[in-house]
């Protein structure tokens, strides 16, 4: 039996999994990452760290965060307690969605997990309190070539479904689309960094 059924989004090479949890009576047993099952989306990339974050308030924003070449990295983002609002923006110069947004809700209980390759950058915000996010990274965290684009940027026009509460002081600092150095992020056929 398949752990999870993968469906494409309408941005090329982003990808939303539906893990599918095995219930008894004593609760379930889930696949949070399966490296045969996900093959078609991992392709030759390792997991090379995994981060956890909580995050107190609804409302709050991370992001938007990538690494440059040649530390750019796929994400895989679950939700494992509350919910969120998981954001994933196309940097890829040469794709033709280019600028374009895609979101999902991420909780606890749909048991989701958005799979964001190179090139692209990544925030959230938290639909409740105490949200915990888990992430599978296909790159070490090189804070040299860590950048991101402002989750408020006009020009993205994100619509962040709560009135946005918390910014860490990085975050609100970011640049906004026009002032971003898009130059070194990845083209669609780059290779990953490993
Ligand atoms: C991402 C990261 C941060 N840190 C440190 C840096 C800092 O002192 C502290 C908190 O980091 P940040 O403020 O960057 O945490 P945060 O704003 O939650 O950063 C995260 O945002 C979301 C949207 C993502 O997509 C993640 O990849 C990551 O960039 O943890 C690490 O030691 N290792 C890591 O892998």
């Amino acid at each position: 039996m398949s752990r999870f059924s993968i469906h494409p989004t309408a941005i090329q090479g982003l990808s939303l999994i539906q893990r599918h949890p095995i219930g008894d009576e004593r609760g379930y047993l889930e696949r949070l990452f399966c490296t045969q099952e996900l093959q078609a989306i991992i392709g030759q990339r390792m997991i090379m760290q995994i981060n956890h974050t909580l995050t107190a308030k609804a409302g709050t924003v991370r992001g938007l965060h990538f690494q440059h070449p040649p530390h750019a990295e796929m994400k895989l983002v679950s939700c494992l307690r509350g919910e969120v609002f998981d954001v994933a923006i196309d940097l890829r110069q040469d794709s033709p969605t280019f600028l374009q947004w895609h979101a999902e809700r991420l909780s606890a209980d749909n048991h989701r997990t958005l799979a964001i390759p190179e090139g692209f950058a990544h925030g959230f915000q938290t639909l409740t309190a105490d949200c915990e996010l888990l992430y599978l990274h296909t790159a070490a965290y090189q804070p040299d070539a860590e950048d991101g684009l402002n989750a408020l940027d006009p020009a993205l026009a994100i619509p962040w479904p709560l009135p946005v509460s918390e910014r860490s002081a990085r975050d609100v600092a970011l640049p906004m689309l026009s002032n971003l150095a898009l130059g070194a992020t990845r083209k669609t056929d780059d290779k990953p960094a490993n």
